[in-house]
């Protein structure tokens, strides 16, 4: 592929098609429920979009902007709040909303900041879940897919803040990365 890519792990068919599965899912779970949606910026950007139109029950939506990554293609471990939540979550129905959980570094430690401002409850739905994340002691209510521990962009992925528009999910080729 010309453009950087080295294959395409996930259709935009195949996101179509989960996104929808996984509104279903949540629909049901949550019914006569409170439900606040808490995006994870940026990578959570499409997903959120695209899961939030799939859903029938009503919801809010707020963001968070915390960052461990940087330019780079692993995490530093370092979580940092660039932006805080507008919503007080005490009692809230909070699904946090990821594009991906790949060490699981920057969801345990979320999960555990929102958790301390006592809210109802606390799920996650994550469009990709990659192997490492196994290892960490963490409760991924809603899958879009596992995928292998590869470097992928697209769907709100970036490889230094690139290719988070591909409308769908792919690797990227070995000597875009490697000097
Ligand atoms: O499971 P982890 O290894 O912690 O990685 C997952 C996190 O890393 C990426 O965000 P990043 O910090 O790069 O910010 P971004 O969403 O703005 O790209 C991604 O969007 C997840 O939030
Ligand atoms: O594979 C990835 N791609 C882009 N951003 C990421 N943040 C964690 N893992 C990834
Ligand atoms: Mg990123």
């Amino acid at each position: 592929m010309g453009d950087g890519l080295e294959k395409v792990l996930v259709t935009e068919e195949q996101i179509k098609a989960r996104n929808a599965e996984l509104a279903a899912e949540i629909d049901a779970d949550y019914a006569g429920k409170d439900l606040l949606l808490v995006g994870v910026l940026k990578g959570a950007v499409m997903v959120m979009a695209d899961l939030a139109r799939e859903l029938h029950h009503p919801c809010e939506m707020d963001w968070m902007a915390v960052s461990s990554y940087g330019a780079g293609t692993t995490s530093s471990g370092v979580v940092r709040i660039l932006k805080d939540l507008d919503t007080d979550i005490k009692d809230r129905n909070v699904l946090i909303v990821e594009d991906v959980i790949d060490s699981g570094l920057t969801l345990s430690w979320l999960v555990g900041n929102l958790k301390s401002r006592g809210p109802a409850s606390v799920e996650i739905c994550t469009m990709v879940r990659k192997p490492l994340a196994f290892d960490v002691d963490l409760d991924v209510k809603y899958i879009g897919f596992d995928l292998p521990n590869e470097f992928i962009v697209g769907y709100g992925l970036d490889y230094a803040e690139k290719y988070r528009n591909l409308p769908f999910i792919g690797t990227l080729a070995p000597h875009m990365y490697q000097g």
